[in-house]
């Protein structure tokens, strides 16, 4: 079956189809729940004969494993897959006609995400195959850097000469960078000097982020140069200037009605914002910028589409704003449509992606279960929004308190007009906020780490659908961690959000059941207790290994025919059903046994650290931050990463966890070998798993000497815990 659900069937905009292994997964899920039920009911029986720490400790795993198993068939009930057909929107609209749109790009610290990259991410929307008069490109900078203010007015002369190059000569990498750094890269006439000028360009902009201050001269002497350029600089030199703390900062950089490319062509509007900062206001992180930025763009073009983008993720195809007005300009879908979500992808990762960096299922499985049902979740980037979904529900309208500000308010004025820039600055200044429903019913939603997620299920949950475009070409390229500390460290941010929803009165379970199809609802209640999988993968990290130092066996007897093979059927079903979805979704035998490795990892370090770090906030021992993902990779990291080694190199106590577990599993397998020679049965041959899987410390602790390696601290912290951990387990078995 495929249907079209657009308007004319001669000039359809877009189509969609289930996923063929529809019924089979659900036939299998059945099969697989009467296995759980049974299982569930033996443990019951045991308890019910012994309670001890052993029998509900392996209840409380199973019974979390088999809570998060049902959450999941969320995703597996009705999967589509849809397609878009780019040739027909000229047929329906004519260009003059195509909306508007807002690009957002956000910032939010220099020295982890360098100016260079977040001004290539922006160049490469810039050019864009969209009428360049109704395209605005607005760059949040939390870091209130001059040094990125800086790139961003080197940029736009850049620009005026890298627009027409990329259309002229229909280059499909627009992200100079990804362009000039290609192994294809064809050569026009023209290509050799545009390089020069990128060079250039980079060179004096990596200079001044190098030196940490802007020599006078340039910001003076400069030729074609606005004063009000100078006069936006000497903002930062006032007294008490601080990245917390420091006045609205409103810079536009290309204003459409008036800046020309070099063959007469408008250029796109380019605004640089930092919101007001003060040390003694909370600022909400990204949520909190995208807020500023949305009403800020309210005041200047007030565009019905509005893209959200990392300041990492480039461009990776100039159509696909079109691809997402396939969407936007249906009219049958317009009445409830609230966004257009691409997947994440990631330029950086390694063949072999040890660090699961790709996140396979949340970027690209989970969406097509979660289209079926009401629509993918909010990714945070590459999302083509429409404006109105940000004030209120599709027929109860929230206005956002201040008639300026209004989704449906026509702007067409020259943005620079005294009057405009004064409202702009009033709009993002830190107070503002106060005392309104930004944050709570319109905009994107305070209150947990995970603003997208918490920000689209909201969204949802007021009768909105969003919509999963996932085209064969990225549509975006982004930078992914790759160092082990960083992804950890990321997987702990997210944790401390998903458990701030997960917890809260909105929760899915409360909130989503209420309001959402109840697999939808189950789709998110599986997302936001994540951190749960820290229960079942811990004990099941340390426990049958510790009771069989003690001489002890958990887990049942080949002999006990219906025993054994149940947890054999639940145990290889789910990574047999995993494994083959992983790998329809393109994926390798070994990215998927990384990622499954990644994902105990993470449980036994991210989830954990994240979940006590959630009660600690709560007692209000600490307090949450954004801790912005690290993009600079140094030279010699690089190569180790590229050539798939592990990178511990930091004392970081979130290698702690897979440390110790690595030594616990390692002398259980061994002393589980001995017991085999001496007295037969092979149960216990189980425990290679966890070994295997503990490979890559094992590594870093005893067999290397580069500046990856474990450092010592950790390796000697881990076996004083290992010891600490078998002393207590030998006292309690
Ligand atoms: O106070 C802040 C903190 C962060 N950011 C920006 O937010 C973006 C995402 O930050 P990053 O450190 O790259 O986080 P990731 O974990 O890689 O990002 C994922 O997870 C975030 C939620 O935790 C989402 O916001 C992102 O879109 C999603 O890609 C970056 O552009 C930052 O500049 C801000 O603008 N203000
Ligand atoms: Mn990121």
């Amino acid at each position: 079956m495929s249907t079209t659900t657009s308007m004319e069937d001669s000039a359809p905009l877009h189509s969609w189809a289930p996923l063929r292994r529809t019924w089979l997964s659900r036939g299998f899920a059945l099969v697989y729940l009467c296995a759980v039920v049974a299982l569930l009911h033996h443990h019951v029986l045991n308890l019910l004969q012994s309670t001890t720490i052993i029998t509900l400790a392996l209840f409380l795993a199973d019974f979390v494993l088999a809570f998060m198993w049902i959450a999941y068939q969320g995703f597996r009930m009705r999967p589509i897959r849809r397609k878009v057909f780019l040739q027909n929107p000229a047929k329906v609209a004519t260009k003059s006609n195509y909306p508007k749109l807002d690009v957002f790009i956000c910032t939010a610290d220099p020295d982890k995400e360098p100016p260079m990259s977040v001004v290539n991410t922006a160049l490469s929307v810039m050019a864009y195959d969209y009428p360049t008069e109704k395209l605005s490109v607005y760059v949040s900078d939390d870091g209130g850097s001059q040094l990125t203010l800086f790139a961003f007015v080197e940029a736009a002369k850049f620009a005026a000469h890298w627009l027409p190059y990329c259309s002229k000569n229909k280059i499909v990498e627009r992200s100079p960078e990804a362009h000039f750094g290609s192994t294809h890269l064809v050569w026009f006439p023209e290509t050799d000097q545009i390089k020069n000028m990128y060079e250039h360009m980079k060179m004096k902009v990596e200079s001044v982020v190098e030196r940490g201050s802007i020599p006078c001269d340039y910001i003076t002497n400069e030729q074609n140069q606005p004063q009000s350029f100078s006069k936006c600089f000497s903002k930062w030199t006032a007294n008490g200037f601080a990245r917390q703390d420091h006045p609205t900062i409103i810079q536009v950089i290309l204003e459409s009605d008036k800046d020309k490319d070099i063959t007469g062509h408008p250029m796109p509007n380019l605004i640089y914002v930092s919101r007001e900062k003060n040390r003694a206001i909370p600022h909400n992180f990204k949520a909190g910028a995208l807020n500023a930025l949305l009403r800020v763009s309210a005041v200047m073009t007030n565009a019905p589409i509005i893209l959200t983008l990392d300041c990492d993720m480039r461009s990776n195809d100039p159509q696909t704003p079109l691809r997402a007005m396939c969407y936007h300009l249906d009219p049958q879908m317009a009445s409830r449509l609230a966004y257009v979500q691409f997947p994440q992808n990631f330029h950086n990762i390694n063949r072999d992606d040890i660090y699961g960096a790709e996140f396979k299922y949340p970027f690209h499985i989970d969406p097509f279960g979660m289209d079926g049902l009401g629509g993918p979740d909010y990714e945070g980037t590459g999302c083509f929004f429409r404006r109105r979904a940000f004030f209120g529900g599709p027929s109860s309208f929230v206005p956002p308190g201040n008639l300026e500000l209004s989704p449906d308010r026509l702007v067409n004025g020259p943005i620079q007009s005294k009057e405009v820039l004064s409202l702009a600055h009033h709009v993002a200044g830190c107070t503002f906020e106060a005392q309104t429903i930004w944050g709570s019913k319109v905009g994107f939603r305070y209150g947990s780490l995970v603003e997208d997620l918490y920000t689209g299920y909201r969204l949802h949950c007021e009768g909105w659908r969003s919509i999963f475009c996932h085209p064969n070409r990225p549509a975006f390229l982004g930078d992914a961690p790759t160092t082990l500390n960083d992804m950890l460290n990321q997987t702990k941010r997210w944790t401390m959000g998903l458990l701030q929803v997960g917890l809260s009165k909105h929760s899915p379970i409360i909130l989503g059941f209420k309001s959402l199809n109840p697999f939808h609802a189950l789709c998110y209640t599986n997302y936001v207790y994540w951190p749960i999988w820290a229960i079942p993968i811990t004990i099941y990290a340390f426990l049958p290994q510790l009771a069989l130092l003690n001489s002890f066996s958990i887990f049942p007897k080949v002999s006990d025919v219906p025993w054994f093979f149940t947890y054999a059927f639940l145990f290889l079903g789910a990574y047999t059903q995993d494994f083959l979805e992983f790998s329809l979704a393109g994926g390798t035998f070994r990215r998927w046994w990384n990622n499954q490795r990644m994902w105990m990892v993470r449980a036994l370090s991210s989830f954990t650290f994240g979940l006590g770090e959630y009660i600690l906030q709560s007692f209000s021992f600490a307090k949450s931050g954004f801790n912005v993902t690290n993009k600079v990779v140094d030279d010699e990291l690089g190569r180790r990463y590229d050539k798939g080694i592990f990178e511990f190199g930091v004392a970081s106590s979130l290698f702690l966890p897979l440390t110790t577990a690595a030594l616990i599993n390692l002398l259980s397998f061994v002393r589980g070998i001995i017991h085999i020679f001496v007295y037969g049965g092979f149960e216990d041959l189980a425990l290679w798993f966890g070994v295997v899987n503990c490979w890559p410390a094992y590594e870093a602790a005893f067999f290397r000497s580069d500046d990856g390696k474990m450092p010592m601290k950790i390796t000697v912290i881990s076996v004083v815990l290992a010891s600490v951990l078998y002393l207590a387990s030998s006292l309690a078995f």
